[in-house]
């Protein structure tokens, strides 16, 4: 069918919007998983905030995890680095392998995971130093660089990759805290990657910036795609268009949908879906 019929054609509802516990309609799963997660639970005390979600991380996709506030996105996004590890009473449960290997096997060296599994917050926030020991922070504790030199390489290359070079160049040496907001996130975008991640986790990078910032932001999402596998925690449905290849809608702790982008956003399958991208609900 032609791609204008298939936008036209209508929306097979379910009977209803109950919502079943595990089900996601879409694709879910991948032929080339970086992550695996299957029936992934978390809890906060006694409270189950992500219910039964079983998804694939494709490895060198670009994957939007959208919804409304409190649905969960950003729970479920720790738990691919094990950033929840910090929250005292949170509790997670089900199967959770990065290249096949458990994510929570107690063994597993949680410092080199966060390396291999980098992440950007809402809020920038660059270490109260230079510019240059921003980026040289983590190669310097992870022993990547022997020499001054091999270190120098590894931070203009991150700051290359991050779009941020040209504009730093001249003052490597200057308080990071003193950049535009915009600068700062691709900075943080330039530590992140200082130290060789395979995935970059973003929650929601843009939410404090500017609209030129975010566009900045936004084509330097499409050019690391190149290299990295990228999850993104957005509430700007434009921005998940624009960036991500899948999206993945959530609904009070249950994913509802995968699917790819462009189907997400013309043609949902789930009813849900359709309610929140069309505005009735968020
Ligand atoms: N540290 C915590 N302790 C207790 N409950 C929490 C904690 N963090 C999140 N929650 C609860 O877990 C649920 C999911 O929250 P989460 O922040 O993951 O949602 P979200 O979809 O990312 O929301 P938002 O879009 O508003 O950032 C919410 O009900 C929230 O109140």
């Amino acid at each position: 069918m032609p791609e204008a019929d298939l936008i036209k054609a209508p929306i097979e509802r379910p009977a209803d919007t109950v919502i079943e516990e595990g089900k996601t309609v879409g694709v879910p799963f991948s032929d080339d998983p970086k992550f695996q997660l299957r029936n992934v639970e978390v809890f906060y005390g006694e409270t189950r905030a992500i219910k039964n979600i079983s998804l694939d991380i494709a490895r060198n996709e670009v994957i939007a995890f959208i919804g409304p506030s409190g649905c969960g996105k950003s729970t479920f996004l720790r738990c691919l680095n094990r950033m929840n590890d910090s929250i005292e009473n949170c509790r997670i449960k089900g199967s959770l392998l990065l290249d096949g290997q458990d994510i929570y096997d107690p063994k597993r060296d949680v410092v080199e995971l966060r390396a291999r599994v980098g992440m950007v917050f809402q809020k920038p926030n660059p270490f109260p130093k230079s510019i240059y020991d921003n980026v040289a922070y983590g190669p310097r504790i992870h022993g990547l660089a022997n020499r001054k030199s091999d270190l120098d390489d590894i931070v203009e290359n991150s700051l290359r990759k991050a779009g941020l070079w040209n504009e730093v160049k001249d003052r490597l040496d200057a308080m990071a805290t003193g950049m535009s907001g915009g600068q700062q996130q691709r900075l943080c975008i330039a530590r992140a990657i200082a130290v060789s991640p395979e995935v970059v986790l973003m929650d929601e990078p843009c939410s404090a910036l500017d609209p030129i910032a975010t566009a900045r932001i936004e084509e330097l999402i499409a050019e690391l795609s190149e290299s990295y596998t990228i999850v993104i925690v957005t509430h700007s449905m434009q921005q998940a268009a624009r960036v991500s290849n899948r999206t993945a809608y959530f609904h009070l702790g249950h994913l509802v949908e995968v699917n790819d982008t462009s189907k997400v956003f013309t043609m949902p399958e789930h009813e849900l879906t359709e309610s929140y991208i069309t505005g009735r609900f968020g």
